[in-house]
């Protein structure tokens, strides 16, 4: 896989992607022609509307939705296609998704609430280098997990706990440990702040921001939430039914709305609303 430093990490050329007929459901086309790309080293932040394809984009970009199995709904890349560190995603053979993965991470949404929880904290942080080397050194493994559990600034006493006995924002910054255990080039987060108690959704926010600074990785991430997108995005993609909107740095986007979407959401901003998921924008504003 071509790494970073010959291109863009994410390209996205004219991709549609639809979710194939199933049953009594017809097919449905979640994204519509969309083209934009992340360069080395950029935050994107992704805004839209509920069911605009924010999620079909981060599941296939982590490569997750390609894995899934038909009677989950999987969604095909029916026209263009998606470049992630060089891969071309459409018709990607299964046997590479384990090493694309590998320099993906993926903090899905609801990451927080969905550990497993039977599993210590160690063992949760630890799982994906032992999914991909199970005889992988004992203590060179433990000495990793370590410093993950303090790159995302909890004690080292945490890492006999289960999922239950830590708080929402705790239970987040170890999910965000085990996307980011393998190393990876590319980050995709979906909602990493939400569920999470406001007082430190900031601090969970800010914490991606020095992260990403400190490793250099690119990333997409999910949110309602513009606080968190202004501290770590510096532009944001907007989707509507998905359809790409608006791109460009937040004050671009939110100072010249062109979109019926956008407008409305500037005009909720300006109204004092930080948290886009407060509002009923609807999908057809
Ligand atoms: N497995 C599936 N099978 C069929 N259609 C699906 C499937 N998953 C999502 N969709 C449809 O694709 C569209 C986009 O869904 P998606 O979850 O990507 O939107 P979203 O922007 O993430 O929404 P939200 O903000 O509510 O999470 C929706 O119309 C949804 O109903």
């Amino acid at each position: 896989m071509r790494g970073a430093a010959h291109g863009y990490p994410i390209v996205l050329d004219d991709l549609s992607v639809e979710y194939p007929a199933r049953g009594p459901s017809p097919a449905h086309v979640a994204l519509h022609g969309l083209s934009f790309s992340v360069a080395p080293g950029e935050v994107l932040g992704l805004l839209g509307s509920a069911g605009s394809g924010k999620s079909t984009l981060a599941r296939l970009l982590a490569g997750v939705a390609l894995d899934a199995r038909a009677s989950e709904g999987r969604p095909l890349i029916t026209g263009g296609d998606a470049t992630v560190l060089g891969q071309s995603l459409r018709g990607i053979p299964k046997r590479k998704l384990p090493e694309y993965q590998f320099h993906v991470g993926y903090l899905p949404q609801d990451a927080a609430s969905t550990l497993p929880a039977d599993r210590t904290v160690a063992e949760i942080i630890g799982e994906p280098i032992l999914e991909r080397d199970h005889r992988y050194n004992a203590r060179a493994l433990a000495t990793r997990v370590a410093t993950m559990l303090d790159g995302v600034r909890l004690p080292l006493g945490k890492l006999e706990m289960y999922p239950y006995e830590l708080s929402g924002g705790q239970r987040q910054r170890v999910a965000l440990a085990r996307a980011l255990v393998l190393g990876p080039s590319v980050l995709i987060a979906d909602e990493p702040t939400a569920g999470i108690d406001l007082t430190v959704r900031d601090v969970v926010a800010q914490l991606i921001g020095e992260l990403q600074r400190e490793h250099t990785f690119s990333a997409v991430i999910i949110s309602h939430d513009l606080p968190v997108l202004r501290s770590t995005a510096k532009r944001v993609a907007v989707l509507d039914r998905g359809r790409l909107v608006a791109i460009g740095t937040i004050d671009e986007v939110l100072d010249d709305p062109q979109h019926p979407y956008v407008k409305a959401l500037a005009g909720a901003l300006d109204a004092g609303h930080a948290v886009i998921d407060d509002l009923d924008l609807g999908p057809s504003v």
